[in-house]
């Protein structure tokens, strides 16, 4: 049974489709990239998937069943905030909110969720600086504290929303290779929204790419090619590959292209 089911999803705002008649199957252990310019409606995807976003049409199955509200079979890494320093909360604390939750806005702690959060963060390798107030660590540590409590309570899917953004490269690899390793050792299906899929390119199975209120879906190399995404613009685009990096340029939304990388 597929871990994320779309039945001809359609959302859009004030008579602007962001997408229509999506459907989208993601498998145990699965790595979708989604891809697409601002405003394309990645965010809302992901929204619409944890059941905060009402479709305009068509259905979500989460394990072929309907998403719940606080679903622990949904682990989310929200787009990234720096928390302010001076923010008291540890990140052993955020960690164990993601296994126990909130109830009367205090975690609720066993032993063995205890034991949980401390597995999470000793797979991310955040031990050292787990006790430490958040506000306090770098972005890179922060995030692998998210991702550590993503994942602790051992999701049936990961929805990330770039959570690579400002990372610096061996932070980038870092992070993207514990979410991929949660899939290959716990067969995770991970939908993971990006500007840019280079951090990702060896992990990813298939590509979602979102532009002007259609889709295309693939493998990246039937989705990453200069056709196909000329097509889906409906204005030439280029896409071209140097030292095993996807570059994506064309006239259209050009504030969004940037050399940097695969930016639609
Ligand atoms: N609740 C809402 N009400 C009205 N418009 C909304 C709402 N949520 C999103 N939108 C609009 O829908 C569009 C898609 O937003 P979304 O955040 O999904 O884009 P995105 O692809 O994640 O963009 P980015 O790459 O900039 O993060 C935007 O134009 C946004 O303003």
């Amino acid at each position: 049974m597929p871990a994320l089911q779309i039945t001809q999803g359609a959302l859009g705002f004030g008579g602007r489709t962001l997408w229509r008649s999506l459907d989208l199957a993601v498998e145990p252990g699965e790595f979708l990239a989604v891809l697409g310019s601002n405003g394309s409606g990645k965010t809302s995807l992901l929204r619409a998937i944890l059941g905060r976003q009402p479709l305009d049409e068509g259905s979500i199955l989460i394990g072929g069943e309907p998403v719940r509200r606080g679903d622990r079979r949904i682990g989310y890494i929200p787009q990234q905030r720096m928390i302010a320093p001076g923010t008291p909360l540890r990140g052993r604390d955020l960690v164990t909110l993601g296994i126990a939750g909130h109830r009367f806005g205090l975690p609720v702690t066993s032993a063995a969720t205890r034991r949980r959060a401390e597995s999470a963060i000793e797979a991310v390798g955040a031990s050292r600086y787990a006790d430490r107030p958040m506000g306090d660590l770098s972005g890179g540590e922060q995030q692998r504290l998210r991702v550590a409590q993503a994942t602790a309570s051992d999701p049936l899917l990961l929805l990330a929303d770039e959570p690579l953004t400002s990372l610096d490269l061996a932070h980038q690899r870092g992070v993207a290779e514990l979410i991929d390793r949660q899939r290959r050792e716990h067969d995770t299906a991970v939908v993971f929204v990006t500007h840019d899929v280079n951090p990702v390119l060896g992990m990813v199975d298939r590509i979602l790419y979102l532009a002007q209120g259609r889709f295309t879906i693939g493998a990246p190399d039937e989705v990453l090619r200069s056709d196909v995404l000329s097509a889906l613009y409906g204005t030439p685009v280029e896409v071209f590959r140097r030292d095993g990096r996807v570059f994506v340029a064309g006239g259209i939304e050009s504030a969004h292209h940037h050399d940097e990388g695969v930016d639609g």
